[in-house]
């Protein structure tokens, strides 16, 4: 029997603490053990040390996931909680995401200090976002947009927009609902015009390969929908970046049985942009992403990403 809590890795920042906590919450609640079983450890990772350059200029995504995994293959964590979102597509060997809590809302949220809507913002105004995904997306609706590079956690954003650094931003309404902060919104944006980042609003649990006793524990809140959507989207974005500079935009539903996948690429200038769709087997959840991610290859051709990247 465990007498030790369990050691839980995390960053630091509100909205990584509060998936952890939710994360914790609904272990003890699924095994019956005390919270205090569950011991939130937080680890302060490069990603969150360098906020003054975008991502994909430091580095990209293992910034925010480095640290932890060294104290996850070092055995001094027993798990790690993510967004999913921020995980890179290739892990350290030893290493899985074993788990996925219920997705929550995929959308972007808009949050206008002036006009209340994306289409409604006057001329050439400035707006923030480091997403690459997101900067192309708004330079497609509205090309006119002085579209800035923005980081930091979600309250410094918020604190910058409020201070008129810039005069509306975008952020995923799941963090947002997970930090009770579901006033900030002025609008949700439809993600067929606005279709999210693969995985965004899913937060998932990273252990050790064949450590069977926390995959066990951990299989007990795995939420096999959300799990074989963001597979899906993972494979799409896997087959398709391996620089982090092209934005791209996945989504996937499964009911259990069956999966539809819909993806998106654009030029960062927002001025072209290439579709997929694929339906197919919950089962072959990977294999589906990979397969859209092929077919929107072929449609965009070569000179696509040799024209930037
Ligand atoms: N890269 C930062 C990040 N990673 C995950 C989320 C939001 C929560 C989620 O998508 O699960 C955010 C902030 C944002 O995009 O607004």
């Amino acid at each position: 029997m465990q007498t030790k809590p369990f050691r839980i890795g995390t960053r630091g920042s509100p909205l990584a603490l509060a998936q952890a906590h939710e994360t914790r919450d609904r272990l003890a609640a699924a095994h019956g053990l005390a919270p205090e079983m569950f011991e939130v450890v937080i680890l302060s990772t490069k990603g969150d040390r360098i906020t003054d350059r975008s991502l994909a200029e430091i580095g990209g995504k293992g910034l925010f996931t480095e640290e932890i995994e060294q104290q996850l293959l070092s055995g001094e964590l027993d798990f790690a909680v993510h967004s999913s979102k921020d995980m890179p597509t290739k892990l350290p060997d030893g290493l899985c995401l074993s788990a996925f809590l219920p997705r929550e809302d995929i959308r972007d949220a808009f949050i206008g200090r002036t006009a209340k809507k994306l289409l409604e913002l006057p001329q050439g105004v400035t707006v923030g976002s480091s997403s690459l995904r997101r900067q192309a997306l708004i330079r497609r609706l509205r090309p006119d947009i002085n579209v800035i590079t923005y980081r930091g956690q979600v309250e410094t954003r918020l604190r910058k927009l409020a201070e008129g650094q810039v005069d509306a931003t975008l952020l995923a309404y799941a963090g947002l609902k997970r930090l009770g902060m579901t006033d900030v919104p002025t609008e949700l944006l439809d993600p067929q015009e606005f279709p999210p980042a693969p995985a965004q609003g899913a937060i998932c649990i990273e252990s050790r390969i064949g450590d069977s006793r926390i995959n066990d524990l951990l299989a007990a809140i795995d939420d096999p929908r959300t799990h074989e959507a963001v597979a899906c989207e993972r494979g799409f974005l896997a087959t398709l970046d391996g620089s982090c500079r092209t934005p791209i935009a996945g989504l996937a539903t499964s009911d259990g049985t069956h999966l539809s996948f819909s993806g998106m690429i654009l030029t960062p200038d927002g001025q072209t942009h290439h579709r997929v769709t694929i339906e197919g087997r919950a089962t072959d959840a990977e294999a589906l992403g990979q397969k859209a991610g092929e077919e929107i290859r072929a449609k965009a051709g070569p000179g696509f990403f040799a024209s930037w990247t």
